[in-house]
């Protein structure tokens, strides 16, 4: 079997005395994509700042296309595409000019950059307003942008925060159905979401954590196999969210 994409050994992250990652470890083979999933705070986006690099200061090992993401952070940043659940776009550019500006981070040529912008703007409905600024753009138009910005530079990792935030039903079609094809292109996708019913049907792989731990890991059925139900059910059942109607009840209760 060939060597895994991300190997993640042990690893740990602690702010002040709360320790957040308790130990992750994770293979992931290219062409798998990956639902990684948990409660509020359990560690998702912790994980994925570590793997991009955001977070340098951390205990484990972490090795990417087979290189230390300590000693090699900037080739690594090559093969990894970002889309964050929301950022600040720089809202006096246009979607144009903020591609440009990324690709040209990246280190893609202008006729490139040109020439993928408009046509990925053009697929998300973005083609008459691609030169328009984007400070009058809705919070779907900017995700757009920004899930594109992750893509330009047809990178072989494509780690995806939440990305479906402010998305409407055509574009999460579309999202789910340009994960689906990316992945049978042999690239990895890194999947964090709340949207249990998308993650059940993109994944092949679906990682639960709570407080910082993996509690479950193996494909849909795997999983159901093991605790039944739908994939909301079994996050809810592995997480101890105990009853939810019971929970429902107390919080009208608090109206007394
Ligand atoms: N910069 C920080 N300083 C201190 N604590 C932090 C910091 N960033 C995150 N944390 C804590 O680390 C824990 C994990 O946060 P993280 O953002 O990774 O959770 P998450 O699983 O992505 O949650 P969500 O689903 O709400 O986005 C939380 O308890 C959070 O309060």
């Amino acid at each position: 079997m060939s060597e895994p994409i991300i190997s993640i050994k042990n690893l740990r992250k602690n702010y002040g005395e709360k320790q957040v990652l308790k130990g992750i470890d994770l293979q992931i083979n290219a062409g798998q994509v990956i639902g990684y999933i948990g409660p509020n705070g359990a560690g998702k986006s912790t994980t994925v700042k570590i793997l991009i690099g955001l977070i340098p200061d951390f205990e484990g090992e972490i090795i990417i296309g087979g290189q230390r993401l300590h000693d090699n952070l900037l080739d690594i940043k090559r093969v990894i595409g970002y889309v964050p659940e929301n950022a600040e776009l720089y809202e006096v550019l246009t979607p144009m000019e903020y591609l440009e500006f990324v690709g040209k981070l990246q280190g893609m040529e202008q006729e490139q950059i040109n020439h993928r912008s408009q046509a990925m703007l053009s697929q998300f409905g973005l083609k008459d307003v691609m030169n328009q600024r984007m400070d009058t753009f809705s919070k779907g138009m900017r995700q757009k942008v920004l899930l594109i910005s992750g893509m330009i530079h047809n990178p072989q990792i494509i780690i995806l925060d939440e990305p479906l935030s402010g998305l409407d039903a055509n574009a999460v079609i579309l999202v789910k159905e340009i994960i689906s094809r990316l992945a049978q292109e042999g690239k990895t996708i890194f999947y964090c979401s709340h949207m249990m019913d998308v993650v059940e049907k993109v994944s092949d792989r679906i990682i639960l954590i709570n407080d910082g731990e993996i509690v479950a890991d193996g494909s849909f059925t795997e999983l159901q196999n093991n605790s039944g139900g739908t994939l909301e059910q079994i996050f809810a059942k592995l997480t101890g969210k105990g009853n939810i109607g019971d929970a429902a009840g107390a919080f009208i209760n608090a109206f007394d």
